[in-house]
């Protein structure tokens, strides 16, 4: 071989070589430079990260105030924190809010922990995500929805009758946030599964408390420890679930129970394509979810619109005047229908108002699946997401004067998109918004026209765990009409 064709084979490799590292390594590396950086904030402390602080200021109800605010002062509207054993970055509202839902499945996913996860149980539409989540969803909407809720207004409503003889009526005094607490469950368990007084629904009401205190605890999972104790409660609730399943299905095989008659019976009916096992696991796992995300939530709302409509007079008298307007349309002993509930405008305002100004659920939380821009940050992969709903609930530019009690705000077309998200939003938005609704009007329909009642501290502390918790169980004086 020529001695320069030789150098020709030798250094053509080596040449293209270096000219692929020039072009495509150094690009890529020029292209890793110029990424977009991290958010600013702080990681805090190793490991713990700044969750102490987070959790302290959570449960004293002033992580929005005291955690959020002074970091957006900081470091801008898009910060990163280290809470809750992962790096985490929190977004403003609006944009943050419309970001997160639009892209659930596509770059974020709902991610809950794995001992919380086990709890709820695998087949529970909280541990699905994707097209899966998709389905079940689509098959609890048939129900949720104001068509499927419709016929259930008059049990609504007669529970909401047969709480208030039981638990108001005789009495001068009572422990208004557990009462609610009674009474959401109760209409629950009627609606989900028609369950009513008995042994086994009181030591279902007390298995399903320590069941959801495991949900809120530290997953040690120890004999003796609060996640141990609902692990046992829960496969105790799984095993009345059986029991009430079966004798269902045989019912309705038979024809004395119809595939409308509650929650359970358009379950077992819309899942009759899958093998009886598979199909009563998903039905006790969502069972058992709707009593966790059902249940607090609305029961702590009412007991907050009980305070807020006693210390606003005048906001109570105009709910008093909208229940009365449309109590004088009825027939005497005629039951309310889903028409009489949608005309109770007001009365929705007021549990609005009452939603923004103490949601239930008040930090969100999403997981990236992968590593994605957002507002010239990078956000790596594994990294959570959190809204938190004080950062627009009580903005000044989205809620004028925001520590008032003003349902008015709600009027019309009520506040801009994406600043008012008690319910969250997307793909996973709470299923139980016209559920809740109609429960919790048809119970005000009922209390304001036939009770009076005063705090007796109207400067009762409300802390978080991690829904709001009336500290000394929000004591009233009531007195029948
Ligand atoms: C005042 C009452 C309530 C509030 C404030 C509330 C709030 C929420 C929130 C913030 C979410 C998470 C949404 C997200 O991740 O984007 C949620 C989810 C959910 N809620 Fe509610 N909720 C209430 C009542 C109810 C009731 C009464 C039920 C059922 C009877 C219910 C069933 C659900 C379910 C099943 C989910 C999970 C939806 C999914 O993953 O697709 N909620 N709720």
């Amino acid at each position: 071989m020529h001695c320069h064709q030789m150098l020709v084979l030798f250094f053509k490799p080596v040449v293209c070589g270096w000219l692929w590292y020039y072009v495509v390594l150094l690009r890529k590396s020029k292209g890793k430079s110029n990424k977009a950086p991290l958010p600013p904030g702080s990681f805090g402390l190793p490991i713990l990260g700044e969750t102490l602080e987070f959790l302290r200021l959570a449960q004293a109800n002033k992580a929005g105030a005291e955690f959020v605010k002074p970091r957006v002062a900081k470091y801008g509207q898009v910060f990163k924190t280290h809470i809750l054993f992962s790096p985490a970055v929190s977004v403003g509202a609006p944009e943050g809010n419309k970001f997160l839902f639009a892209n659930e499945n596509k770059l974020l996913i709902q991610s809950w922990p794995s001992p919380i996860k086990n709890l709820l149980g695998q087949h529970s539409m909280a541990s699905k995500s994707g097209e899966e989540h998709k389905q079940t969803r689509r098959i609890f909407t048939s129900f949720f929805s104001p068509d499927g809720l419709q016929s259930f207004v008059p049990r609504m409503e007669k529970m909401a009758k047969a709480h208030f003889v039981q638990f108001w009526e005789g009495k001068d005094q009572i422990m208004a946030f557990t009462t609610m607490k009674q009474f959401a469950f109760a209409l629950a368990v009627d609606i989900f599964f028609s369950l009513t007084d008995g042994p086994e629904f009181q030591s279902l009401e007390h298995d399903i408390e320590i069941f959801l205190q495991g949900i809120i605890s530290s997953p040690i999972d120890f004999p003796g420890t609060v996640y141990r104790n609902a692990k046992l409660s829960r496969e105790r609730i799984c095993r009345l679930l059986d029991t009430i399943i079966c004798q269902r299905r045989k019912d309705m095989e038979e024809g004395k129970v119809s595939s409308h008659h509650d929650f359970l019976s358009v379950l077992i009916n819309k899942l009759d394509d899958q093998d009886q096992l598979t199909a009563n696991q998903e039905i006790k796992d969502n069972i058992l979810l709707l009593m966790f995300a059902g249940h607090d939530t609305t029961s702590s709302t009412l007991a907050g619109v009980l305070k807020y409509l006693f210390l606003n007079p005048q906001c109570l008298q105009e709910v008093i005047k909208e229940q009365k307007e449309i109590a004088i349309t009825k027939a005497v002993g005629a039951p309310l229908n889903w028409d009489d509930t949608r005309k109770m405008k007001y009365t929705w305002q007021v549990i609005q108002e009452c939603l923004r100004l103490q949601p239930p659920g008040e930090v969100g939380f999403k997981e990236c699946i992968k590593e994605f821009e957002y507002e010239g940050f990078t956000i790596p992969k594994g990294w959570k997401i959190f809204w938190h709903l004080g950062r627009s609930h009580m903005s000044p530019q989205f809620f004028p004067n925001p520590e008032r009690f003003d349902p008015n705000r709600f009027e019309g077309q009520g506040p801009p998109p994406f600043t008012y998200m008690p319910f969250g939003g997307g793909p996973r938005m709470c299923l139980g918004i016209e559920f809740a609704r109609t429960e919790m009007v048809v119970f005000l329909h009922h209390l304001v026209l036939n009770y009076q009642w005063s705090m007796i501290d109207p400067n009762e502390v409300v802390y978080r765990n991690p829904l709001p918790v009336f500290q000394k169980g929000l004591p009233l004086k009531i007195h029948k009409k």
